[in-house]
């Protein structure tokens, strides 16, 4: 049954449901005779002057924000500290404009909001005068049915007092999220947020993931704002059917469980890495403060108790990694194994799952979930719990599919409509990987295909440059980068751990504090380092890929390619962890001849014949390499010491565990020379220490200016 989504402002006529062939439902007849009632006043004369400045009147407008809270919600956001009458003259002065704009047709979603000052008739002002009046009785009304009609339980925070902060909010900033016909509780959040436009991503998914049903794949470039595109359609869902429910509660009375019933899973997020599925979990929650819809993290490291407990509070939205999730449905988890209540599916960042390895787990996973294209009843002879679904929450099941880098075939649609794939259909069968995940979650042959990836799939405002060196001088360059143009928080990339345990190690020698991520860490180390890294403005993040998906940390101002990734996909995510949501953002290779052809093949997957070299200032070079000289030779030292240490250790550790008596067979002069050997070392290593301490005293100075103190005043010489 192709419910028709119903939406928070809509209009008085009741949206005509399109009764699927299949035979009816009658749970479903006996809503539909249901007369449709909004959760907003109505304005009953239809000539009275409309209160919507929102989409074309068809289909409903909008109230403005503070209208909706003050009208509806019972909350108060005072108006900003302007002369009232002006604002109020203002407002409405917009709505005629905008009324005048609706007559002519004009979307009235892109009013300008520099209204012109119109002049406003006597007629309008009496209008005016009578709407205020119904709109008081109306909200007392309403008021009156919120106590009855919305109790807490049906997840309606009805009386959140939120303290937006009038002072920097101008509503008027946020017309922009109108026309995608948000709640106003999500709009609220929004607000707060401080997102004043969706990004391109979320203008074009959200109408159709939220509003018509459909399933999407969506990609786009990275930090474009893909958590919300698909993260808003959920939660607008789930408070259109409590919003529904406590409307029919309001005319019969009935508990809202009855039609919206709670504590079931409602949306399965995958993600393909912890670091990410928690930032999904921080951003659903961000948007939906004033809802009252739990979202639950199910990723490695954290505790099982813990995660029992979580699960236990039976989250609607629970966003997981593939390996943490299977372990816990194969193990026949209640709450994630009841998966007739789900409505969405969502694959966040889809390609990198499949790459790395989640293939089989995802598709254990997806093979978990009920037949999408049941009708309702079939899906409730499915159901194992004794609550019962209601009938709209067995709408179809909506399959989300998402990533920067989403390769889709030109012909996967038609792909689609060949109807559901073979269970054993291997992947050689003309599908790729994410057509083949997408197909068996059960997406439908009409679902919304979106591609706003740019031809270079990079953000917009990325700076690429690059630097050639030679190998052993990545660090130095590296210490250059980050002394000299280092600037806001910098990731450096590494493909292997080796690489991201010498370079860190020189670069806390040379007093630089780094964090460091990669995957041998463990789950606790891991969300320390990201917490310190996100901490700190000017952190400096060495990462291998693990960290190349998804992570969305504010104010990364630079990333450092120190090794090339393996593929044009990882160069892709690496660099869109800067100049996110259109900030500004540099990433920076260090090519060696190593990486010759590596790069050769990178600047020709994005048909860029090369990138800019790196403005590099030369002349600081040999001060870099005195330094990074001296930080070499510390750390060879002191790593050599470390494994003799390490060695030793385990050595007795083992000869202990199996009371074996060790004695040295070194003669007495080898004792003597090893002895002497280590004083030498640890002399070479006390001055090595102090001659970089007075270097790394001073600022770095580039090297063709002399410091000469004349006749008591200080002049640069130039060499
Ligand atoms: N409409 C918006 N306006 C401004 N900022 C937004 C908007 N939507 C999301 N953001 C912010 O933009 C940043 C990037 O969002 P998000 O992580 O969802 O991007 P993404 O496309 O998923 O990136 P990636 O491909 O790296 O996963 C986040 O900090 C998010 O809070």
């Amino acid at each position: 049954m192709e419910a028709a989504a119903a939406t928070a402002n809509s209009s008085q006529r009741k949206p005509k449901r399109k009764r699927a062939s299949a035979k009816s439902d009658p749970e479903l007849d006996r809503l539909d005779s249901l007369p449709w009632n909004s959760a907003l006043p109505q304005n009953d004369d239809d000539d009275a002057f409309s209160l919507f400045i929102g989409s074309n009147e068809l289909e409903g407008g909008f109230l403005s924000l503070e209208e909706i809270d003050e009208a509806e919600y019972g909350l108060s956001i005072p108006e900003p500290e302007v002369d009232k009458r002006k604002t109020k003259k203002k407002k409405s002065e917009q709505n005629e404009n905008v009324k005048k704009q609706q007559q002519d047709g004009v979307d009235s979603a892109c009013s300008d909001d520099t209204v012109v000052e119109a002049e406003l008739d006597e007629s309008l002002k009496s209008k005016e005068k009578k709407k205020k009046k119904k709109k008081t009785k109306n909200k007392k009304k309403d008021a009156r049915e919120d106590q009855t009609v919305e109790p807490s339980d049906a997840g309606l925070d009805t009386n959140v007092k939120d303290d937006i902060g009038e002072e920097d909010v101008d509503e008027t900033e946020f017309y922009a999220w109108n026309e995608l016909r948000l709640h106003p509780l999500l709009l609220k959040a929004i607000c707060k947020l401080g997102f004043k436009e969706p990004t391109p991503i979320q203008k074009a998914c959200i109408p159709a993931a939220a509003h018509q049903g459909k399933d999407v794949v969506g990609a786009a470039e990275t930090g474009s704002g893909k958590t919300l595109a698909f993260g808003l359609p959920i939660l607008q869902r789930l408070l259109e059917e409590r919003e529904k429910a406590g409307n029919m509660v309001g005319e019969r009375g009935e508990e809202p469980e009855k039609y919206a019933s709670t504590g079931l899973l409602r949306a399965l997020i995958i993600a393909p890495t912890r670091e990410l599925a928690l930032q999904v979990t921080d951003h659903l929650k961000a948007v939906a403060k004033h809802i009252n819809v739990r979202v639950t993290p199910i990723v490695g490291g954290i505790l099982a108790e813990k995660q029992e407990r979580l699960l236990k509070a039976k989250p609607e939205i629970v966003v997981g990694t593939p390996g943490r999730l299977w372990e816990l449905m194969s193990a026949g988890e209640k709450h994630l194994v009841e998966l007739h209540s789900l409505s969405f599916f969502v694959l966040d960042e889809a390609d990198r799952m499949v790459q790395n390895g989640h293939f089989k787990e995802l598709q254990s996973i997806i093979d978990m979930l009920p037949m999408s294209n049941n009708s309702a009843e079939d899906n409730s002879q499915h159901v194992q719990s004794c609550v019962t679904v209601s009938s709209y929450q067995r709408k179809k099941r909506q399959t989300l599919v998402f990533s920067a880098t989403v390769a889709l075939s030109s012909d996967f649609r038609k792909k689609l409509k060949r109807g559901s794939i073979k269970q054993k259909q291997s992947l050689t069968d003309g599908l790729n990987s994410i057509e083949t995940l997408s197909e068996r979650a059960g997406m439908r042959s009409n679902a919304a295909i979106i591609d706003l990836t740019n031809p270079s799939i990079l953000a917009t405002k990325l700076e690429e440059s690059f630097i050639e060196c030679r190998e052993e001088d990545k660090d130095a360059y590296l210490y250059y980068i980050l002394t000299v143009h280092g600037q806001g928080r910098t990731i450096v990339f590494c493909t292997s751990i080796a690489a991201l345990r010498h370079i860190s190690s020189i670069l806390r020698i040379l007093g630089i504090n780094v964090w460091t991520l990669h995957a041998q860490m463990q789950q606790r180390a891991r969300l320390k380092a990201m917490d310190r890294f996100r901490e700190n403005e000017n952190g400096i993040l060495v990462a291998t890929d693990v960290a190349a998906r998804g992570l969305d940390i504010p104010g990364v101002r630079t990333v450092v390619h120190y090794q090339l990734p393996h593929s044009a996909e990882v160069y892709v995510h690496r660099s869109g962890r800067t100049a996110r949501a259109s900030a500004e953002g540099c990433s920076i290779a260090l090519i060696s001849s190593r990486d010759t052809s590596k790069f050769a093949s990178l600047c020709k997957s994005f048909s860029k014949d090369n990138f800019q070299r790196f403005p590099l200032e030369n002349s600081y070079m040999p001060e870099v390499l005195k330094r990074l000289s001296l930080a070499r030779q510390i750390d060879k030292i002191t790593r050599k010491d470390s494994q003799e240490k390490a060695e030793k250790n385990w050595f007795d550790r083992n000869s202990s565990s199996v009371e074996l008596v060790t004695e040295s067979y070194d003669s007495e002069e080898e004792q003597v020379n090893k002895h002497k050997q280590m004083k030498a070392s640890s002399r070479q290593l006390k001055k090595l220490q102090e001659d970089l301490k007075i270097l790394i005293s001073r600022p770095l100075q580039s090297k063709t200016f002399s410091h000469r103190y004349l006749a008591g005043n200080w002049r640069y010489i130039y060499f």
